[in-house]
């Protein structure tokens, strides 16, 4: 798909909201179809070029842009549209974030018109892992979101939910589990009647180069956990060692999860996640399927090998 990708692509920056007909892609195992869509974001923001692969709905919606910019500007326009329909009919929105790269692909969200039109009062915000660190410490997500996104919306301070960081790692994700249980029972995150597990409204995600998601490594038993909302591993492969995590049935019971991922490094996990290619070990991305919807944001290096 990569020299299609790249066709397409430099037809972009001229087109204006059309969309060419399917091409079917020979060379993915999965017939993948992309759909070539150029698009003008709200007012304020900058024209982003985009593709579609059309995969089978359990796979999700994958878009593929350009550049890491044009996929910042799709997805702060895709939060901002899930917060307002949130807004209109409850009271929170409920979002859950990762660590590492995904923060950073947060940024329009700080511009206009997205930092005055969104109702940030609504929005409480979670981690689906956290490392087991002093919350000032360098490897902390917590102050990663802080310093990144947290500290430039005014979300209110009572609606960020940091992990306890003075108790052991088992200790935080039991402390974690109580506060979001305490939550369900106030209404301020929905419950899945389907499964019992909190729904969260948006959970955004980066993935390792391994296929992993949140603290769910390939190979750990974490991964096959599904009694617990929050669980935690000392020896995670991808340091720091102590984490926290939210276990597969709630990330999977979320009404809206969006998988972000850029670089060439991540190539081959998509690939392996987006195909029908039979792999003996599933990856913890592999498992991913949310009972609403799954949207990827991929930039072209990223879907290089599809
Ligand atoms: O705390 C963490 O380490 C994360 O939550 C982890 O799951 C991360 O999202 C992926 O490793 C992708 O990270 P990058 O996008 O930085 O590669």
């Amino acid at each position: 798909m990569a020299a299609s990708f790249r066709a397409l692509s430099a037809a972009l920056p001229n087109q204006s909201l059309t969309r060419s007909p399917p091409r079917f892609l020979a060379a993915c195992s999965l017939s993948l179809r992309l759909n070539s869509v150029s698009y003008t974001p709200r007012r304020g923001a900058t024209r982003a070029s985009m593709a579609e692969i059309v995969t089978p709905k359990s796979k999700g919606k994958v878009k593929v842009f350009d550049t890491e910019e044009d996929l910042a500007v799709s997805l702060a326009e895709y939060a901002a549209d899930l917060s307002k329909k949130s807004a209109q009919r409850k009271d929170s929105f409920t979002v859950v974030l990762s660590g590492g790269s995904l923060v950073k692909s947060l940024r329009k969200l700080l511009e206009q018109p997205y930092i005055d039109s969104v109702d940030w009062s609504k929005w409480h915000v979670f981690w689906v892992d956290e490392r087991v660190v002093p919350k000032d410490h360098p490897d902390s997500n917590y102050l990663l979101a802080y310093n990144e996104f947290l500290s430039k919306v005014p979300i209110p301070t009572g609606n960020v939910y940091a992990i306890n960081d003075a108790l052991s790692a088992e200790g935080a994700a039991d402390d974690y589990e109580t506060c979001l249980k305490h939550l369900v029972k106030t209404k301020t995150i929905d419950q899945s009647e389907s499964t019992g597990f909190p729904k969260f409204d948006l959970m955004l995600m980066g993935m390792g180069p391994d296929g992993h998601i949140a603290s769910l490594f390939p190979g750990h038993p974490l991964v096959h956990e599904n009694e617990k909302w929050v669980s935690f591993i000392t020896e995670s492969p991808k340091p720091p060692p102590q984490r926290i995590s939210f276990t597969l049935p709630v990330i999977n019971s979320s009404a809206n999860i969006a998988l972000v991922v850029a670089g060439a490094g991540k190539a081959t996990a998509v690939h392996i996640a987006l195909s029908d290619v039979s792999n003996s070990d599933v990856l913890p991305v592999q498992l991913v399927e949310p009972e609403g919807e799954l949207s990827w944001f991929l930039d072209k290096e990223a879907a290089s090998k599809l």
